[in-house]
């Protein structure tokens, strides 16, 4: 076991867990008081058990030794209790506030064990790093139960999300060709960017129809979020298909509005079922496992209908001389791909596109929000990328991947903007080996978070960490960055072998939208208050931000 250097550790605001809003411990808010087996906190500031002034710094016990597991700081031993705090207090909807606090009050590393699920807690970029070294060849996150369950007992096959071991490892590299993969990207980057111009130009229109101001000179003050979500839809129908299911029509298909509202319903039944014996709630039929499988049923249905097609036009157009995926030259999309190489059978194509289709349309809708929320706000922020974006696409001739590659602060904006609302507020691994983390030990096998709005918004991490700031990410630029360790900052998509397979398409699809966007228009918000934030296994905005778009 390697042993580690004295570390600071990141708490500058020491508001605590233990103050009004405690969830764990029960305490009246008034003394605020709260014991860990490592210290005691008072007041959210963490003592040793001598009652010495916290220093912030994690120092080897007085012994020299690296402590045991058991004396890392923790929220209260008894799962249950915790569980019924979380659900009084409404802590699900506010788990990254709540761990923000918790860091602030009990140092940057934590357990917490709620319901019937542990989890030790870390946030800073060296402990991240040590976190990675230590994932081997087939990374484990946290099983989501009760999206397994629903495979299981609907018969389904598992895609990549769900499994693990050489399973994981033998469809990932096949997806990986398909998805992540420089030739892949070529090839459906232009099939992004059909879209997005297509919106912009239903969005132009709309603007004309309905928004104040002289003919030409237009502006209309909107909740961009349906638009957005039928957007990210068409996007991926488009990419996994080759198809084009026409959500930008007057009249969008019904069944592509349920499809947004399956998944929708899928994912905010989830984060209670991950805390609850799921199984015997399935058992007795409960309204919550009900509402959650028959989410999944729509999700599958929608995937399988698409699939159907899919097959019978390739099988049609077999016999035509093409590359495989572009039946009759013509690119047929991922699911087209898999099909024609034939790697993988039918069964898993259908699994790992379901999971595709499910993890890709609220993932990037979400952040789009946030992103014209915040360049809304920042006015100078977003003259500067609109005049990156406008030399670039007048240099590319229209080809939108060298327009992407000349406009850094576009891509600075999709790391702002994700730093600031990560989609998924943790990533999770289970070690397979024993780690040392701020002078912890950490067994094999233990489920590890990197909790990443805590990471995202910490001022050890990063200079004034509420300012959006695309240009933080420049090439060269350290300036934006603190703290020890290189990397491991920007990790909103995960890392390693294991990070999200749909990156690149969702940050392609996010770049190309606003490239658009910044080219047509003005974008401005009537209030540069904060976004509420809730958290429904995404991070999304409490109230979707109005946005008045103005023609340019
Ligand atoms: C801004 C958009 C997105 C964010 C922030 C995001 C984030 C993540 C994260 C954090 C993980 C876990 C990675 C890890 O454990 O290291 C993940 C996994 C995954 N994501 Fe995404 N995702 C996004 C968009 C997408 C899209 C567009 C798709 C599909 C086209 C997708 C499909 C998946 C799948 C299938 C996995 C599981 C991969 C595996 O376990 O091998 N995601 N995503």
């Amino acid at each position: 076991m390697r042993s580690m250097s004295i570390r600071v550790t990141g708490c500058t605001r020491a508001q605590g867990t233990c103050g009004s809003r405690n969830v764990f411990f029960g305490v009246a808010p008034q003394n605020g008081l709260c014991m860990t087996t490592a210290g005691t906190v008072v007041d959210g500031k963490l003592k040793g058990r001598n009652g010495a002034q916290d220093t912030r710094v994690r120092k080897r016990g007085v012994d020299g030794r690296v402590r045991s597991f058991e004396e890392i700081p923790h929220t209260g031993k008894n799962g249950w209790v915790n569980l019924l705090k979380f659900w009084r207090e409404g802590c699900f909807k506010q788990l990254h506030k709540h761990m923000e606090r918790t860091f602030n009050a009990l140092g940057p590393i934590y357990r917490e064990h709620v319901g019937t699920h542990g989890s030790v807690n870390i946030m800073l970029p060296s402990d991240i790093g040590e976190l990675f070294r230590s994932e081997g060849l087939h990374p484990q996150r946290m099983t989501l139960q009760p999206w397994a369950t629903h495979r299981e007992t609907r018969q389904h096959s598992k895609g990549v999300f769900l499994k693990n071991g050489e399973e994981w490892r033998a469809d990932r590299l096949l997806l990986n060709k398909e998805v992540m993969m420089t030739a892949a990207v070529k090839r459906f980057l232009p099939l992004l960017d059909e879209v997005a111009r297509d919106f912009c130009q239903m969005l132009q229109a709309r603007v004309e129809r309905e928004g104040r101001g002289e003919k030409g000179n237009r502006s209309l003050t909107i909740d961009p979020s349906p638009d957005l979500f039928r957007f990210a839809l068409e996007a991926s129908c488009h990419v996994l298909y080759g198809e084009r299911i026409g959500l930008f029509s007057s009249s969008p298909s019904l069944e592509s509005q349920k499809f947004i509202w399956a998944v929708e319903q899928m994912l905010a039944t989830t984060p209670p079922l991950l805390y609850l014996p799921h199984r015997l709630l399935l058992r007795i039929g409960a309204t919550l496992w009900t509402q959650h499988a028959t989410a999944w049923d729509h999700i599958f249905s929608h995937a399988d209908a698409r699939i159907q097609r899919g097959y019978q036009r390739l099988s049609s157009s077999q016999g035509q001389e093409s590359k495989p995926g572009e039946a009759g030259g013509r690119y047929t999309g991922v699911l087209g791909q898999l099909m024609e190489k034939g790697q993988l059978s039918l069964d898993l194509i259908k699994a790992n596109i379901t999971e595709l289709m499910a993890g890709g349309v609220d993932t990037t809708a979400v952040p789009l929000q946030f992103a014209l929320f915040e360049l809304g706000r920042n006015p100078e922020v977003q003259e500067k990328v609109r005049q990156q974006v406008r030399t670039s696409w007048a240099q590319a001739g229209g080809d939108p991947q060298k327009a992407l590659q000349g406009a850094p602060l576009l891509k600075g904006a999709i790391k702002e903007i994700l730093r600031l609302y990560p989609v998924g507020i943790t990533v999770q691994r289970m070690p397979v080996k024993d780690i040392v983390l701020q002078n912890y030990h950490v067994p094999a096998g233990t489920m590890v978070h990197v909790c990443l709005y805590p990471l995202g918004r910490s001022a050890e991490v990063f200079e004034d960490p509420q300012r959006f700031d695309p240009g933080r990410w420049g090439s060269g630029r350290e300036a934006g960055q603190r703290g020890e360790g290189s990397g491991f900052r920007s990790l909103s998509f995960g890392f390693g072998a294991r990070q999200c397979v749909g990156r690149r398409i969702a940050e392609n699809e996010m770049q190309l939208l606003l490239m658009h966007i910044l080219l047509s228009f003005h974008i401005s918000v009537s209030s540069t208050e904060d976004i509420k934030t809730t958290y429904t296994l995404i991070l999304q905005p409490e109230t979707p931000p109005r946005i008045t778009f103005s023609k340019l």
